[in-house]
Protein backbone atom coordinates (compact mmCIF):
# COMPACT_ATOMS: atom_id res chain seq x y z
CA UNK A 1 0.00 0.00 0.00
CA UNK A 2 3.08 2.28 1.08
CA UNK A 3 3.17 2.74 -2.93
CA UNK A 4 -0.20 4.31 -3.46
CA UNK A 5 0.95 6.68 -0.86
CA UNK A 6 -0.26 10.45 -2.30
CA UNK A 7 3.50 11.55 -0.68
CA UNK A 8 5.75 10.63 1.18
CA UNK A 9 9.15 11.94 2.07
CA UNK A 10 11.94 9.91 3.76
CA UNK A 11 15.20 11.83 5.09
CA UNK A 12 14.89 14.68 2.65
CA UNK A 13 17.86 17.00 3.21
CA UNK A 14 17.78 20.13 0.56
CA UNK A 15 20.57 22.79 1.10
CA UNK A 16 20.94 26.28 -1.07
CA UNK A 17 24.76 26.28 -0.98
CA UNK A 18 26.06 25.98 2.63
CA UNK A 19 22.40 27.28 3.67
CA UNK A 20 20.09 24.84 5.45
CA UNK A 21 17.07 24.75 3.39
CA UNK A 22 15.28 21.22 5.02
CA UNK A 23 17.38 18.72 7.10
CA UNK A 24 16.44 15.15 7.40
CA UNK A 25 12.52 15.42 7.16
CA UNK A 26 10.21 12.93 6.69
CA UNK A 27 6.54 12.97 6.22
CA UNK A 28 3.50 11.28 4.92
CA UNK A 29 0.22 12.74 3.72
CA UNK A 30 -2.62 10.47 2.81
CA UNK A 31 -5.02 10.28 0.52
CA UNK A 32 -8.36 12.31 2.52
CA UNK A 33 -6.64 14.86 4.76
CA UNK A 34 -5.42 17.60 4.81
CA UNK A 35 -1.25 18.21 6.62
CA UNK A 36 0.01 21.63 7.28
CA UNK A 37 3.52 22.59 7.20
CA UNK A 38 4.08 25.31 9.93
CA UNK A 39 6.04 27.73 11.02
CA UNK A 40 8.55 31.05 11.24
CA UNK A 41 9.98 32.62 7.88
CA UNK A 42 12.80 30.52 7.16
CA UNK A 43 11.35 27.14 8.81
CA UNK A 44 11.92 25.32 5.26
CA UNK A 45 8.26 25.55 4.53
CA UNK A 46 8.73 26.25 1.04
CA UNK A 47 11.91 24.06 0.60
CA UNK A 48 9.73 20.84 1.69
CA UNK A 49 6.76 21.91 -0.70
CA UNK A 50 9.34 22.38 -3.35
CA UNK A 51 10.59 18.69 -3.07
CA UNK A 52 7.19 17.04 -2.32
CA UNK A 53 6.21 18.73 -6.06
CA UNK A 54 9.21 17.81 -7.74
CA UNK A 55 10.45 21.37 -8.63
CA UNK A 56 13.45 20.53 -6.11
CA UNK A 57 15.77 17.27 -6.11
CA UNK A 58 16.65 15.79 -2.96
CA UNK A 59 20.40 15.87 -2.03
CA UNK A 60 19.73 13.05 0.36
CA UNK A 61 16.96 11.01 1.40
CA UNK A 62 13.29 10.38 -1.12
CA UNK A 63 10.68 12.13 -2.27
CA UNK A 64 7.71 9.75 -3.81
CA UNK A 65 4.46 10.42 -5.03
CA UNK A 66 2.27 7.40 -5.56
CA UNK A 67 5.40 5.54 -5.26
CA UNK A 68 7.28 7.71 -8.08
CA UNK A 69 10.05 10.45 -7.87
CA UNK A 70 8.13 13.44 -8.89
CA UNK A 71 11.98 15.45 -9.49
CA UNK A 72 12.29 12.97 -12.18
CA UNK A 73 9.31 11.20 -13.58
CA UNK A 74 6.27 13.07 -15.17
CA UNK A 75 3.51 10.86 -14.25
CA UNK A 76 4.28 11.80 -10.80
CA UNK A 77 3.73 15.20 -11.59
CA UNK A 78 0.72 14.31 -13.33
CA UNK A 79 -1.12 13.80 -10.24
CA UNK A 80 -0.06 17.47 -8.52
CA UNK A 81 -1.85 20.50 -8.21
CA UNK A 82 0.69 22.97 -7.70
CA UNK A 83 0.35 26.39 -6.51
CA UNK A 84 2.81 28.35 -5.77
CA UNK A 85 3.54 31.10 -3.26
CA UNK A 86 3.95 34.13 -5.88
CA UNK A 87 1.00 34.03 -8.26
CA UNK A 88 2.49 31.93 -11.06
CA UNK A 89 -0.09 33.19 -14.20
CA UNK A 90 0.66 34.96 -17.52
CA UNK A 91 -0.69 38.21 -16.85
CA UNK A 92 -2.09 39.46 -20.03
CA UNK A 93 -4.52 36.22 -20.40
CA UNK A 94 -7.65 35.76 -18.71
CA UNK A 95 -8.57 34.06 -16.01
CA UNK A 96 -10.14 30.97 -18.41
CA UNK A 97 -7.33 31.74 -21.02
CA UNK A 98 -4.77 30.78 -18.25
CA UNK A 99 -6.77 27.47 -16.86
CA UNK A 100 -7.20 26.49 -20.80
CA UNK A 101 -3.51 26.79 -21.39
CA UNK A 102 -2.72 25.03 -18.15
CA UNK A 103 -4.74 22.13 -18.92
CA UNK A 104 -3.63 21.72 -22.34
CA UNK A 105 -0.06 21.56 -21.05
CA UNK A 106 -1.32 18.80 -18.84
CA UNK A 107 -1.73 20.13 -15.56
CA UNK A 108 -3.35 17.93 -13.29
CA UNK A 109 -4.32 14.38 -14.68
CA UNK A 110 -4.81 16.19 -18.13
CA UNK A 111 -8.05 16.44 -18.22
CA UNK A 112 -8.16 19.21 -20.70
CA UNK A 113 -11.12 20.42 -22.42
CA UNK A 114 -13.60 23.05 -20.52
CA UNK A 115 -15.45 20.74 -18.37
CA UNK A 116 -11.97 20.14 -16.05
CA UNK A 117 -12.13 24.22 -16.23
CA UNK A 118 -15.64 24.94 -15.40
CA UNK A 119 -15.20 22.75 -12.62
CA UNK A 120 -11.38 24.07 -11.30
CA UNK A 121 -13.26 27.98 -11.58
CA UNK A 122 -16.24 26.53 -9.24
CA UNK A 123 -14.09 24.83 -6.93
CA UNK A 124 -12.44 28.43 -6.41
CA UNK A 125 -15.35 30.56 -6.89
CA UNK A 126 -13.50 32.32 -9.50
CA UNK A 127 -16.49 31.88 -12.14
CA UNK A 128 -17.23 35.69 -11.98
CA UNK A 129 -13.47 36.72 -12.99
CA UNK A 130 -12.78 34.16 -15.21
CA UNK A 131 -12.99 36.27 -18.10
CA UNK A 132 -10.86 39.33 -17.05
CA UNK A 133 -6.88 39.68 -17.42
CA UNK A 134 -5.09 38.28 -14.41
CA UNK A 135 -3.32 41.55 -14.15
CA UNK A 136 -6.04 43.73 -13.55
CA UNK A 137 -7.12 41.10 -10.50
CA UNK A 138 -6.87 42.05 -6.86
CA UNK A 139 -4.38 39.93 -4.68
CA UNK A 140 -7.46 38.17 -3.29
CA UNK A 141 -8.82 37.37 -6.71
CA UNK A 142 -5.18 36.47 -8.37
CA UNK A 143 -4.46 33.96 -5.29
CA UNK A 144 -8.15 32.20 -6.19
CA UNK A 145 -7.01 32.07 -9.92
CA UNK A 146 -3.55 30.42 -8.82
CA UNK A 147 -5.44 27.86 -6.66
CA UNK A 148 -7.84 27.33 -9.45
CA UNK A 149 -5.09 26.61 -11.86
CA UNK A 150 -4.10 23.93 -8.91
CA UNK A 151 -7.46 22.22 -9.11
CA UNK A 152 -7.14 21.45 -12.34
CA UNK A 153 -7.94 17.97 -13.22
CA UNK A 154 -8.86 17.23 -9.29
CA UNK A 155 -5.76 16.41 -8.72
CA UNK A 156 -5.09 13.55 -6.42
CA UNK A 157 -2.28 15.78 -4.24
CA UNK A 158 -2.60 19.35 -3.38
CA UNK A 159 -0.25 21.25 -2.81
CA UNK A 160 -0.13 25.03 -1.97
CA UNK A 161 2.29 26.98 -1.02
CA UNK A 162 1.43 30.05 1.87
CA UNK A 163 -2.66 30.06 -0.06
CA UNK A 164 -3.97 33.37 1.67
CA UNK A 165 -1.05 35.43 2.56
CA UNK A 166 -2.31 38.72 2.40
CA UNK A 167 -5.70 38.03 1.49
CA UNK A 168 -9.04 39.47 2.15
CA UNK A 169 -11.14 37.35 4.52
CA UNK A 170 -13.33 36.42 1.93
CA UNK A 171 -10.80 35.27 -0.51
CA UNK A 172 -9.23 33.05 2.10
CA UNK A 173 -12.88 31.83 3.04
CA UNK A 174 -13.07 30.67 -0.51
CA UNK A 175 -9.75 29.03 -0.52
CA UNK A 176 -10.10 27.26 2.64
CA UNK A 177 -13.35 25.72 1.54
CA UNK A 178 -11.94 24.88 -1.95
CA UNK A 179 -8.98 22.75 0.22
CA UNK A 180 -12.10 21.14 2.27
CA UNK A 181 -13.75 20.38 -1.00
CA UNK A 182 -10.68 18.93 -2.18
CA UNK A 183 -10.58 16.35 0.72
CA UNK A 184 -14.07 15.69 0.66
CA UNK A 185 -13.23 14.24 -2.46
CA UNK A 186 -10.28 12.06 -1.38
CA UNK A 187 -7.24 14.20 -1.80
CA UNK A 188 -4.36 14.71 -0.18
CA UNK A 189 -3.12 18.02 0.89
CA UNK A 190 -0.37 19.83 1.66
CA UNK A 191 -0.06 22.80 2.56
CA UNK A 192 2.27 25.79 4.31
CA UNK A 193 0.79 28.51 6.30
CA UNK A 194 2.72 30.79 9.01
CA UNK A 195 -0.82 31.70 10.42
CA UNK A 196 -1.39 29.44 13.32
CA UNK A 197 -4.83 29.92 12.85
CA UNK A 198 -5.31 28.99 9.52
CA UNK A 199 -3.38 25.87 10.37
CA UNK A 200 -5.82 25.10 13.34
CA UNK A 201 -8.55 25.62 11.30
CA UNK A 202 -7.91 23.34 8.28
CA UNK A 203 -5.48 20.86 9.04
CA UNK A 204 -5.85 17.52 10.23
CA UNK A 205 -2.39 17.00 10.92
CA UNK A 206 0.65 19.39 10.77
CA UNK A 207 4.52 19.21 11.27
CA UNK A 208 5.61 22.50 12.83
CA UNK A 209 8.80 23.37 11.79
CA UNK A 210 12.04 25.35 12.47
CA UNK A 211 15.18 25.52 10.96
CA UNK A 212 14.63 23.09 8.31
CA UNK A 213 13.52 20.36 10.93
CA UNK A 214 10.09 19.54 11.65
CA UNK A 215 9.85 19.57 15.61
CA UNK A 216 6.51 18.20 15.84
CA UNK A 217 3.90 16.08 13.84
CA UNK A 218 0.50 15.37 14.58
CA UNK A 219 -2.64 16.17 15.22
CA UNK A 220 -3.50 19.97 16.39
CA UNK A 221 -5.13 18.89 19.26
CA UNK A 222 -3.23 15.99 20.33
CA UNK A 223 0.01 17.97 19.94
CA UNK A 224 -1.69 20.65 21.94
CA UNK A 225 -2.80 18.73 24.78
CA UNK A 226 0.86 16.72 24.74
CA UNK A 227 2.42 20.01 25.44
CA UNK A 228 0.20 22.15 27.74
CA UNK A 229 -2.58 20.29 28.62
CA UNK A 230 -6.44 19.99 27.83
CA UNK A 231 -6.97 23.63 30.01
CA UNK A 232 -4.47 25.59 29.16
CA UNK A 233 -4.63 29.47 28.38
CA UNK A 234 -2.04 31.53 26.71
CA UNK A 235 -1.93 35.28 28.66
CA UNK A 236 -0.08 37.43 26.68
CA UNK A 237 0.82 41.34 27.68
CA UNK A 238 1.36 43.90 24.74
CA UNK A 239 3.82 46.78 26.37
CA UNK A 240 5.21 50.25 25.02
CA UNK A 241 7.51 50.92 22.36
CA UNK A 242 10.49 51.24 24.43
CA UNK A 243 10.36 49.37 27.62
CA UNK A 244 12.36 50.09 30.91
CA UNK A 245 14.00 47.37 32.41
CA UNK A 246 12.00 47.49 35.33
CA UNK A 247 9.25 46.42 32.86
CA UNK A 248 11.05 43.68 31.35
CA UNK A 249 11.95 42.06 34.86
CA UNK A 250 8.18 42.60 35.98
CA UNK A 251 7.37 40.24 33.44
CA UNK A 252 10.43 38.00 33.52
CA UNK A 253 9.59 38.03 37.43
CA UNK A 254 5.35 37.13 36.38
CA UNK A 255 6.62 33.84 34.33
CA UNK A 256 6.15 35.74 30.92
CA UNK A 257 8.55 35.16 28.25
CA UNK A 258 9.49 38.09 25.11
CA UNK A 259 7.80 36.82 21.82
CA UNK A 260 8.56 38.44 18.92
CA UNK A 261 9.86 41.48 19.00
CA UNK A 262 9.62 41.90 22.73
CA UNK A 263 6.66 43.97 23.11
CA UNK A 264 4.74 41.31 23.17
CA UNK A 265 5.45 38.74 26.45
CA UNK A 266 3.70 35.87 27.23
CA UNK A 267 2.72 32.88 29.30
CA UNK A 268 0.82 29.63 29.43
CA UNK A 269 -1.40 29.04 32.32
CA UNK A 270 -3.19 25.74 33.52
CA UNK A 271 -6.67 26.99 33.23
CA UNK A 272 -8.89 29.86 33.63
CA UNK A 273 -8.67 30.25 37.33
CA UNK A 274 -4.61 30.56 37.07
CA UNK A 275 -4.61 32.89 34.33
CA UNK A 276 -7.06 35.21 35.58
CA UNK A 277 -4.57 35.57 38.86
CA UNK A 278 -1.65 36.54 36.50
CA UNK A 279 -3.89 39.31 34.13
CA UNK A 280 -4.66 40.71 37.61
CA UNK A 281 -1.29 40.57 38.69
CA UNK A 282 -0.20 41.96 35.16
CA UNK A 283 -3.21 44.70 34.99
CA UNK A 284 -0.88 46.21 37.82
CA UNK A 285 2.53 46.45 36.27
CA UNK A 286 2.81 50.02 34.89
CA UNK A 287 4.12 50.32 30.80
CA UNK A 288 1.48 46.95 30.43
CA UNK A 289 -0.70 48.58 27.37
CA UNK A 290 -2.69 45.51 26.59
CA UNK A 291 -3.86 42.19 27.81
CA UNK A 292 -5.45 39.35 26.26
CA UNK A 293 -6.13 35.55 26.75
CA UNK A 294 -6.72 32.87 24.75
CA UNK A 295 -6.43 29.21 24.31
CA UNK A 296 -3.23 28.01 24.17
CA UNK A 297 -2.85 27.53 20.46
CA UNK A 298 -0.49 26.33 17.51
CA UNK A 299 1.47 29.98 18.08
CA UNK A 300 2.42 29.33 21.76
CA UNK A 301 3.23 25.65 20.79
CA UNK A 302 5.72 26.88 17.88
CA UNK A 303 7.32 28.81 20.07
CA UNK A 304 7.88 26.36 22.66
CA UNK A 305 9.24 24.14 20.24
CA UNK A 306 11.59 26.54 18.93
CA UNK A 307 13.11 26.70 22.41
CA UNK A 308 13.20 23.45 23.15
CA UNK A 309 15.18 22.67 20.32
CA UNK A 310 17.53 25.84 20.77
CA UNK A 311 16.18 27.21 17.33
CA UNK A 312 16.86 31.22 17.39
CA UNK A 313 12.71 32.41 17.94
CA UNK A 314 12.07 35.85 16.32
N1 LIG B 1 16.83 30.24 -3.49
C1 LIG B 1 17.44 30.27 -2.32
N2 LIG B 1 18.74 30.56 -2.21
C2 LIG B 1 19.37 30.57 -1.01
N3 LIG B 1 18.78 30.30 0.16
C3 LIG B 1 17.47 30.01 0.13
C4 LIG B 1 16.72 29.99 -1.10
N4 LIG B 1 15.44 29.66 -0.81
C5 LIG B 1 15.39 29.50 0.52
N5 LIG B 1 16.59 29.70 1.10
C6 LIG B 1 16.92 29.59 2.52
O1 LIG B 1 16.50 28.32 2.99
C7 LIG B 1 15.91 28.41 4.27
C8 LIG B 1 14.48 27.90 4.22
O2 LIG B 1 13.73 28.77 3.40
P1 LIG B 1 12.22 28.47 2.97
O3 LIG B 1 11.86 29.47 1.91
O4 LIG B 1 12.08 27.04 2.63
O5 LIG B 1 11.45 28.78 4.33
P2 LIG B 1 9.91 29.10 4.56
O6 LIG B 1 9.55 28.43 5.82
O7 LIG B 1 9.11 28.76 3.36
O8 LIG B 1 9.93 30.68 4.77
P3 LIG B 1 8.81 31.77 4.33
O9 LIG B 1 7.66 31.58 5.27
O10 LIG B 1 9.54 33.06 4.57
O11 LIG B 1 8.47 31.53 2.91
C9 LIG B 1 16.02 29.87 4.67
O12 LIG B 1 17.18 30.03 5.46
C10 LIG B 1 16.18 30.59 3.35
O13 LIG B 1 16.91 31.79 3.52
Amino acid sequence: MTEQLPLRLDGVSYAYGSRRGVDRIGLVVEAGEVCALIGHNGAGKSTAIGLACGRLRPQAGSVRVRGRDPARERAARAVVGFAPQEVALYPKLTVRENLVAFSAFGAGDARPGSAGVDDALRRADAEAIAGRRVESLSGGEKRRANVAAALLGRPALLILDEPSAGVDAESRAVIHGAVRSARADGAAVLVSTHDMDEAEALADRVALMSEGRILRMGRPRDLLAQAFGADAIEVTAFVAERSPDALRLALRNAGLRAQEDARRWSAITQGRDDAMRLEEQLSRIEGVVELRMRRAGLAALLAVAARDAGASVP
